[in-house]
């Protein structure tokens, strides 16, 4: 039986906010076994653009990334953020280390080809994007890779890519090495099945429910390529899908992902 590697997965929400996620990084610290964490950043680097005077531009939940956007986003995903979370995880003596996608050739993206929508500098990922022969070294040793949402096209270009989509591509492409959990948190306690009540988190969710509540509207915003990226996973063989509230994943309140 091969061992279990766990990816958690943090949203913007939770990211900018100094105390939860110091909250939530002291309650990662506390799992035990290998662990890696991918991290957003999107609301903040979005403030970020408006204080430089760029207009953020977001469609479909992926962010139109030009130079001058390229660059804001490149300091405060793989500068600032990654290394507060890696400083904040060093605090409770957790070993991480802070990646972007060039680091080590780890993930390799192509341009988004310009259809009806030009996306600029944005990164989509394929089945062969991840360096597992690395990630399984790191891990081997005992460290934390902590992954932020900028990748190379490995011809010295970077490109922005959505963290969700990165955590989705890890644990799919290191599926066939461990037991792969992965974890969605941000903050709400789970897929809500109304956004306006924070009680009415949905335990489980089969693939046609979600089509289901997406076609109704309940599920949206956000949540639809977060939940497209989660069942890709699960149906690419990770074994356990959830979808949390960051500051309670040692609580069972949660949406798990059911394959049927
Ligand atoms: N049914 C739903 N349950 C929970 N959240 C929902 C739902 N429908 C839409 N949302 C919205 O989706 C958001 C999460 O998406 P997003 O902001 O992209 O997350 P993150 O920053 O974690 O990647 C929630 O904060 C919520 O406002
Ligand atoms: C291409 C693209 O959309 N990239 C995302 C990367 C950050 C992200 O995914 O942040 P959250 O997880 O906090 O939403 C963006 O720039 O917003």
């Amino acid at each position: 039986m091969s061992e279990v590697l766990k990816i958690f997965k943090i949203g913007g929400g939770i990211i900018d906010d100094a105390a939860q996620l110091g909250q939530f990084l002291a309650a990662l610290a506390r799992v035990p076994g290998p662990k890696m964490v991918v991290h957003g950043g999107g609301k903040g680097a979005s403030q970020m653009l408006q204080d430089l005077g760029i207009a953020p531009q977001m469609v479909q939940g992926r962010r139109i990334t030009d130079a001058a956007t390229l660059d804001i986003v490149t300091m405060f995903y793989a500068g600032k953020t990654n290394k507060q979370v890696v400083a904040g995880l060093q605090q409770h003596g957790v070993d991480a280390l802070g990646l972007s996608g060039a680091d080590g050739n780890v993930i390799r993206a192509s341009k988004r080809p310009v259809k009806e929508i030009d996306y600029g500098f944005v990164g989509d990922l394929d089945e062969h994007s991840v360096n597992t022969g690395l990630l399984q070294t790191l891990l081997g040793t005992g460290l934390t890779p902590v992954f932020c949402a900028i990748t190379h096209d490995g011809h010295g270009q970077l490109l922005n890519t959505n963290a969700d989509t990165i955590a989705s591509s890890l644990a799919r492409a290191l599926a066939p090495f461990y037991q792969v959990e992965l974890h969605f948190c941000f903050e709400k306690d789970g897929v809500l099945a109304d956004v306006t009540d924070e009680t009415s988190v949905i335990p489980q969710i089969t693939p046609g429910q979600y089509q289901e509540l997406k076609a109704r509207g309940v599920i949206a915003a956000g949540m639809v390529p977060k939940l497209d990226n989660a069942f890709a996973a699960l149906e690419a063989g990770v074994e356990r899908v959830v979808i949390e509230n960051a500051l309670k994943i040692n609580e069972p309140v949660k949406t798990i992902l059911c394959r049927n």
